[in-house]
């Protein structure tokens, strides 16, 4: 991680832990909000008004918090207003790196060989980690925000008088189920597969993984409609299907939440294939970046070495070409 701007210590995964050796995820720091007149949002800074090429989205394909942002980038369509920057899916003792990885790209307004460097040319004296998704402006060279639910929500309201016309992943009707239900499913599940895999006693490790499956149980039990709220395709969803199309080919090994597959629960597979049909969607889901990636952090998985299924997640994905 970064101290005082300095690179300081080799990457390590687990970011903190509290005194029963539970992981606790890292607060982000830039909360900066594009708007669509560049008035302030609720945190950070004014003066990031929404403009088609201003800014840019740096993301790791393996990563489930940049892979919401880009989701909603496709849905929203914002593919020509916000290009895209891929990192390396492999971490390394600098963390992120550019470039030397199929599909993995150099950084093309700095140069920089690692994130963490776009981080201290925000802030020179940056402390903490440095994570994707990064939302980068180009016009001010500096770092809006590295808060995926943030941009999320940018990218729902912040363009739509540029990008007309688009779903609305947000309805003011829902807002409130949709908050409830994402705090749920965020604790238990999208970092709950993580409190799992960093536990640093057995009894962490018991308790996220019993919360793990005990809200697969009732997601299962609860999706009757298309949706997680019916009929209509919300953020819920998206922050759903970014975790669950990543655990049988990463955290049922690597995590060790193996109870069950997903592909065990019937409705939670067929929902996670519909999402993957979405216009847009599966090319936001590559395979080997997310095997590449979870099975190169070291501290789970020393000998770096990749399992070559699940075939029914490599099937799935095929058949969605
Ligand atoms: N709160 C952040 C979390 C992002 C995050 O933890 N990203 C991970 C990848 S999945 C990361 O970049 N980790 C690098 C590190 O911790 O050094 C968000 O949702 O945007």
């Amino acid at each position: 991680m970064l101290m005082n701007g300095k690179w300081t210590a080799d990457w390590h995964p687990v970011q903190a832990k509290d005194g029963e050796g539970r992981f606790v995820r890292q607060q982000s720091s830039f909360r900066n909000w594009i708007t669509a007149d560049g008035a302030p949002g609720p945190t950070g800074t004014g003066g990031f008004r929404a403009e088609a090429g201003r800014y840019r989205l740096y993301v790791a394909l393996i990563c489930p918090w940049a892979s919401r942002t880009l989701i909603a980038r496709k849905l929203k369509g914002l593919e020509d207003l916000i290009p895209v920057t891929v990192v390396n899916p492999v971490l390394t003792s600098e963390g992120w790196g550019f470039g030397g990885y199929p599909d993995a790209e150099a950084d093309p307004l700095h140069g920089a060989t690692h994130l963490h460097q776009l981080y201290t040319r925000a802030d020179a004296n940056y402390t903490g980690r440095a994570t994707v998704p990064v939302l980068w402006d180009e016009a001010t060279d500096t770092m809006v925000s590295n808060e995926s639910a943030d941009i999320l929500w940018m990218f729902n309201s912040a363009f739509a008088d540029l990008a007309p016309g688009t779903p609305d992943l947000y309805p003011a009707d829902l807002a409130a189920g949709i908050d409830a239900l994402n705090a749920e499913v965020y604790d238990r599940l999208n970092n709950g597969v993580y409190k799992a895999g960093f536990a640093s006693t057995q009894a962490a490790h018991d308790e996220a993984v019993a919360g793990v499956f005990d809200m697969l149980d009732r997601l299962e039990d609860r999706l009757s409609g298309d949706y997680l709220f019916g009929a209509r395709f919300t953020e819920a969803d998206i922050r759903l299907f970014v975790t669950l199309i990543r655990f049988d080919a990463a955290y049922h090994g690597l995590f060790k939440t193996n109870l069950r597959c997903i592909a065990d629960y019937p409705r939670l597979s067929a929902y996670m294939a519909r999402i993957l049909r979405l216009p847009g969607v599966r090319e936001t889901v590559n395979l080997d970046h997310i095997k590449a990636g979870y099975y190169s952090i070291k501290a789970l998985n020393p000998t770096g070495i990749v399992p070559a299924g699940p075939d029914h997640v490599t099937a799935l994905l095929e058949s969605v070409r």
